[in-house]
């Protein structure tokens, strides 16, 4: 049986610690959330980060807009976030309705605020390995998995997602920590193979229980994304499941992360994070502007 990680634990110690550098300082770090619609995974999101943004000392702003938002209103909304000195970290979630461009409306928030590193800026640092802002749910990932695994050099990762907001990133920082990476998708060959090689399986699929127990490599550490929500045995009640086959998975992994309670409140804890550190870089050049 392998080792279940605590997603949940590791995370509350890191919001401790957030909170504790907030006490801290000389301002409130303020963090705005769009919401457009109503995606279910999107809805789980947003009701714990309100919550734990204010649990952590900072400010929280939500904005619901209904789903037939025009192109136009949102952008007018990411440019007031942009020019909100309260406002520290802008997030719009994904996935946005049909009719809206999201790669317009993520061009258009200032990298400085873009917690969620999607902005072609964020993603072309982590790219080259220069600081910039690291989209959350990777780098909850790779804290993860420093926890556990301690180094990472020479093991082969895959990684089943290609997505700007996931499969990408995470990718990038498993190369940086000297994986033989793999990025696989949904035109990827003979998937199980694939994942039978991998000392590292990441999961960002969004289809559930998709990775089953004989696709996993004895002894592998397995990340499930995942956040599915279906029928649960009850009539009318749903659940959260992963993309990976929980139990199955578990009789093979050396290490798994669950769902819920595995990458989601990693997540949330590196958003606030991320907060933090664009809260510290704007606010430190503000006073340097206004020293001269
Ligand atoms: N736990 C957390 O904190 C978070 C969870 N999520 C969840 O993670 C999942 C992925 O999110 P996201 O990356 O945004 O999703 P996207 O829908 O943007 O990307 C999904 C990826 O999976 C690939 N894919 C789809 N079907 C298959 C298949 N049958 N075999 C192999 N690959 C396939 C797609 O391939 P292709 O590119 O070829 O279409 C695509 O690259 C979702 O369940 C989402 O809710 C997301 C963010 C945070
Ligand atoms: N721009 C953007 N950035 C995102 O990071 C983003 C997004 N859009 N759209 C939606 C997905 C989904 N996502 C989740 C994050 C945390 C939980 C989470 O807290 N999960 C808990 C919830 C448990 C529960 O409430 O039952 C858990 O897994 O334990 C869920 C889902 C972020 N996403």
């Amino acid at each position: 049986m392998a080792d279940i990680i605590d997603g949940k634990a590791f995370a509350a110690s890191l919001r401790a610690s957030i909170a504790a550098e907030v006490a801290a300082l000389s301002f409130q770090p303020g963090l705005a959330v769009v919401l457009v619609g109503d995606d279910p995974a999107s809805k789980v999101y947003v009701a714990n980060k309100a919550r734990q943004t204010v649990e952590v000392g900072m400010r929280s702003f939500e904005h619901r807009l209904p789903a037939e938002t025009t192109q136009a209103t949102l952008l007018a909304l990411v440019q007031s976030l942009n020019a909100d000195a309260a406002v520290h970290g802008i997030l719009v979630q994904l996935p946005l309705p049909r009719h809206l461009d999201a790669d317009a409306i993520i061009a258009a928030i200032s990298p400085a605020k873009d917690v969620d590193g999607l902005t072609v800026t964020n993603a072309g640092l982590l790219a080259n390995g220069l600081p910039g802002l690291v989209p959350c749910t990777p780098l909850g990932c790779i804290l993860l998995l420093h926890d556990r695994l301690g180094g990472m050099t020479g093991l082969n990762a895959v990684v089943i997602g290609r997505s700007n907001l996931v499969g990408k990133p995470i990718a990038q920082l498993l190369l940086q920590q000297n994986c033989t990476v793999t990025i696989a998708h949904s035109k990827t060959r003979d998937l199980p193979t694939l994942c039978r090689g991998a000392d590292i399986l990441i999961a960002a699929v969004g289809r559930p229980e998709m990775i089953k127990g004989d696709w996993i490599k004895p002894g592998a550490t397995v990340i499930d994304v995942g956040i599915n929500r279906v029928p649960a045995a009850a009539p009318g009640k749903t659940k959260l499941v992963g993309d990976v086959a929980f139990a199955e998975a578990a009789g093979v992994a050396g290490i798994i992360t669950p769902v819920p309670g595995g990458v989601g409140p990693m997540t949330i804890a590196c958003l606030l994070r991320n907060t933090l550190t664009a809260a510290k870089r704007i606010e430190s050049r503000a006073t340097l502007v206004s020293e001269v």
